[in-house]
């Protein structure tokens, strides 16, 4: 199986292009990764993974951020507003509270968008001008879109966003909006919109930017490279479990794709290779579910509902990806409450780490699988938070303090003080 952590480095087919190619993760057809625009296997419309003739070490790296990577990825630079490098901070009060040997926050909420899908714009962006297209388009929660927006101009190309409507936090829109993306305010939910753009895409009304692209990915595999690298500079061993939120699923196969490719470069064993731990919010949890009941594939949830607005996802496009990345590492995926989503929040904030609810919830649901016993207290833990407390100022004033209104003078404040 090709998406196996055991896979072999396959035979550079004719269709590459420069070492570089498209594949089927199912039926292993192969394609030039330039000469046209595809999503998905043309034979079997299965998911597709970039592939390499030559996989990087360790030692291959140099730089800074998303390019430092570039040996792992089609191109030597992109359009870069100098994404990646984000910090992985220590969190000494939530180690000892939760009860892990070691906890460090992937902070990737310090992105120049505030969230991670910087990391894919900055080379899905580059092959939309290699590719000549015109538009680029995404269905988004929201974070999708502000970072095509901002991709999309840097780049001088025309955007174009699906938003489910009355959903999408407002620090997001404003993003998209001052960015110049054209927003269209869809009535009906995320999964909704990625049908529609998918459509508008098949019919060549725009490139699609959604994880569904498979460049995306390869941008997004550097969040896993930088944790690594992270753990190895800090503590001589890489993390035993990195726990994630789930909603499209990108992330969870971006990352697995990095630990295979390390594997097969034989830079990292298969038995060190980090759990991937995904967490949904209970409303939007058709990943759980099927990790739960040992399916092969995801079931579509047509009602999804979850304050962590940016995972209100029931149809997890990637999951063909992620369902091994998340068995084939010995993980596991759990559902949290909004609840604990919120409390996970407080918790981050506690440390002076502002984060928006979604990717509070890696931490609601390490707090979980450690309470469970599933997650053991000798482990090295890394929770992904995805992106930043203003991207959702009105969740963040929401589980914060309210104002306290005063007079405009001392005597009366210091009174309000002591009162
Ligand atoms: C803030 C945030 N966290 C998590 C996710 C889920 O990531 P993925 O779709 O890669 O699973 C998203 C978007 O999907 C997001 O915007
Ligand atoms: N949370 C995402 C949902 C779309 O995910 P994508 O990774 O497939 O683009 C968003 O911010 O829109």
């Amino acid at each position: 199986m090709s998406l196996s952590l055991s896979a072999d480095q396959p035979d550079v087919p004719a269709t590459a292009d420069e070492g570089v190619w498209l594949e089927c993760i199912d039926c292993g057809e192969t394609f030039a990764p330039f000469d046209d625009v595809r999503y998905t296997c043309d034979d079997c419309d299965s998911l597709l993974e970039v592939r390499y003739a030559d996989l990087p070490t360790f030692d291959d790296f140099e730089g800074e951020g998303v390019w430092r990577y570039a040996d792992a990825l089609p191109f030597d630079a992109g359009v870069s507003i100098q994404e990646g490098a984000t910090p992985l901070y220590e969190v000494p009060r939530l180690e000892d509270d939760i009860g892990v040997e070691t906890l460090r926050i992937k902070h990737e909420g310090m992105n120049p968008t505030g969230s991670f899908k910087d990391r894919g714009m900055t080379v899905g962006v580059r092959v939309a001008k290699e590719l000549g297209v015109g538009r680029l388009a995404c269905a988004s929660t929201g974070n999708t879109s502000a970072a095509l927006a901002a991709y999309g101009s840097r780049g001088g190309m025309q955007t174009l966003v699906l938003l489910p409507a009355g959903k999408v936090a407002a620090g997001k829109i404003a993003q998209a909006s001052l960015h110049g993306a054209r927003i269209l305010e869809v009535d009906g939910n995320f999964d909704a919109c990625l049908d529609i753009v998918q459509e508008l895409a098949g019919q060549g009304e725009a490139y699609l930017l959604n994880s569904l692209n498979p460049f995306r990915l390869e941008g997004q595999k550097t969040i896993g490279l930088e944790i690594l690298e992270g753990f190895l500079a800090d503590y001589d061993t890489v993390p035993d479990r990195i726990v994630l939120p789930v909603g499209n699923a990108g992330n969870t196969s971006a990352l697995y794709k990095a630990f295979r490719e390390l594997v097969q470069a034989g830079e990292l064993e298969e038995s060190d290779v980090p759990k991937l731990t995904g967490v949904q919010a209970e409303g939007a949890a058709p990943m759980v579910e099927a990790i739960e009941n040992g399916a092969d594939e995801v079931r579509r949830w047509e009602e999804v509902e979850t304050r962590a607005t940016a995972i209100r996802i029931g149809n997890p496009v990637n999951a063909p990806k992620a369902l091994p990345g998340i068995r084939e590492t010995g993980g596991t995926a759990v559902a949290v409450s909004d609840e604990a989503i919120t409390e996970a929040q407080r918790d981050l904030a506690g440390e002076g780490i502002g984060v928006e609810p979604a990717s509070a919830a890696s931490v609601a649901g390490l707090r979980k699988l450690r309470a469970e016993g599933i997650v053991d207290d000798d482990e090295r833990v890394a929770c992904l938070t995805t992106g930043h407390l203003l991207k959702d100022p009105d969740a963040a004033a929401a589980a914060g303090s309210e104002p306290e209104p005063v007079p405009a003078d001392t005597d009366g404040v210091l009174e309000h003080l002591q009162g």
